[in-house]
């Protein structure tokens, strides 16, 4: 288990180490169109689940969806309070 931030550094450091094997670092050279198709998509799955299926999917479905964004606050070099200012 870890925390939004302690997803986002790790994502971080993907995106600045490119370990072979990253899903992150494939989806990154991927580009912002290719993430937003994913940001859209998991957003999605997560109204679908939240409607249809099991909370424990919903909640997966929704994990699913803040990864695919903070992907896409990375691809364009946004920070976590670049952000939270909006909040
Ligand atoms: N939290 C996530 C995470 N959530 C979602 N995903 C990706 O999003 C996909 C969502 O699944 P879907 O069912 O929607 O799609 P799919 O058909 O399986 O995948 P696609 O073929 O559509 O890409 C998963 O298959 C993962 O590729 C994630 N990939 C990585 N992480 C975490 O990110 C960190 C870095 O991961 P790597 O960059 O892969 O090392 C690790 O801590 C991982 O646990």
């Amino acid at each position: 288990m870890k925390t939004f931030e302690e997803l986002f550094a790790e994502l971080s450091a993907r995106a600045a180490e490119r370990p072979e094997g990253s899903g992150t670092v494939a989806l990154l050279d991927k580009g912002v169109h290719a993430i937003g198709k994913k940001l859209v998509e998991e957003a999605a799955e997560s109204w679908m689940a939240a409607e249809f299926q099991s909370d424990d999917e919903a909640a997966e479905e929704i994990s699913q969806l803040l990864y695919h964004a903070q992907v896409m606050m990375i691809a364009k070099g946004l920070t976590l309070q670049d952000v939270y200012r909006y909040l």
